[in-house]
């Protein structure tokens, strides 16, 4: 008997900015947002493939701190410019990446950073193992926000291991006065909440391959506490259940 601990299984389509990417996604909300080891589309394959997710990452913070240019610049090595464009419900893309002798799929969630779809983006950090909680270095209430989203995992997901990351890292290396977050405030909170601190620029692509390996190696190492298994929800009738995004080049 299958049981739902916040929705029964309802099909959501949304089409993320980077449409052009991958992700006119299809999801099921009974199984995907809580559950690491599905099937899916994955970006650098030419065809539908089944493959396996080893570690839920979501990215939160608020509206236009830089999540989906983050993902952008580490999936596909580019600065999109142009309009800027919210991110509508979430968007998902896995990426594999060699840790050691292993390789580690990360399936990373891009979640919209619109207060208007706060509830939305509570679904998916559900079970994640990494949350890389963005603020951008120059605006100061950006940084409440991720203090908002550290207190949320800390509250309702605690094996879920926080990576604060400041971005847009390239606007303040030339200007200081820009930057409007102090940097050893931050460093006190890291210290505080026990998590990684990165700053990051996806325009230069500086220090954003280093955040995503830091979050695999640590997945690799078996930083992440052990999960409990998930309570209220029985996949055990949907192990051949596949989830697919859909791609558009
Ligand atoms: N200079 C600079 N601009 C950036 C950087 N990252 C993002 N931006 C710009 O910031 C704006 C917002 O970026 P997004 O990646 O769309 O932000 P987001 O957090 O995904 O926004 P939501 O989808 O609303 O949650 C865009 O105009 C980007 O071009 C960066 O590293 N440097």
């Amino acid at each position: 008997m299958m049981s739902y601990p916040v929705a029964p299984p309802v099909l959501l389509c949304g089409v993320s900015k980077t449409k052009s990417q991958t992700i006119l996604f299809n999801l099921l909300i009974e199984h995907q947002p809580t559950e690491d080891k599905f099937c899916f589309f994955h970006p650098e394959r030419p065809t539908m493939t089944a493959m396996r997710v080893d570690a839920k990452v979501v990215m939160l913070g608020k509206e236009s701190v830089g999540k989906t240019s983050l993902v952008e610049r580490y999936v596909h090595h580019r600065f999109l410019v142009g309009p800027y464009q919210n991110t509508i419900g979430a968007a998902f893309v896995a990426k594999s990446i060699n840790v050691g002798n292993k390789v580690i799929t990360l399936g990373i969630w891009d979640t919209a950073g619109s207060e208007r779809y706060e509830a939305m983006s509570r679904i998916y950090y559900r079970g994640a193992r990494a949350a890389i909680v963005c603020y951008d270095l120059t605006d100061n209430s950006s940084f409440q926000r991720a203090r908002f989203w550290v207190k949320e995992l800390q509250t309702f997901e605690e094996h879920c291991k926080i990576y604060l990351c400041g971005t847009k890292n390239d606007l303040v290396e030339g200007d200081r006065s820009a930057r409007q977050v102090d940097y050893h405030d931050v460093q006190d909170f890291v210290e505080e909440i026990g998590a990684q601190h990165f700053e990051t620029s996806s325009k230069t692509g500086n220090n954003v391959d280093a955040l995503f390996l830091k979050v695999a190696e640590d997945f690799s190492n078996s930083a992440f506490e052990f999960l409990p298994e998930e309570k209220g929800v029985n996949l055990d009738q949907k192990k051949n259940s596949y989830i697919y995004t859909c791609c558009h080049h």
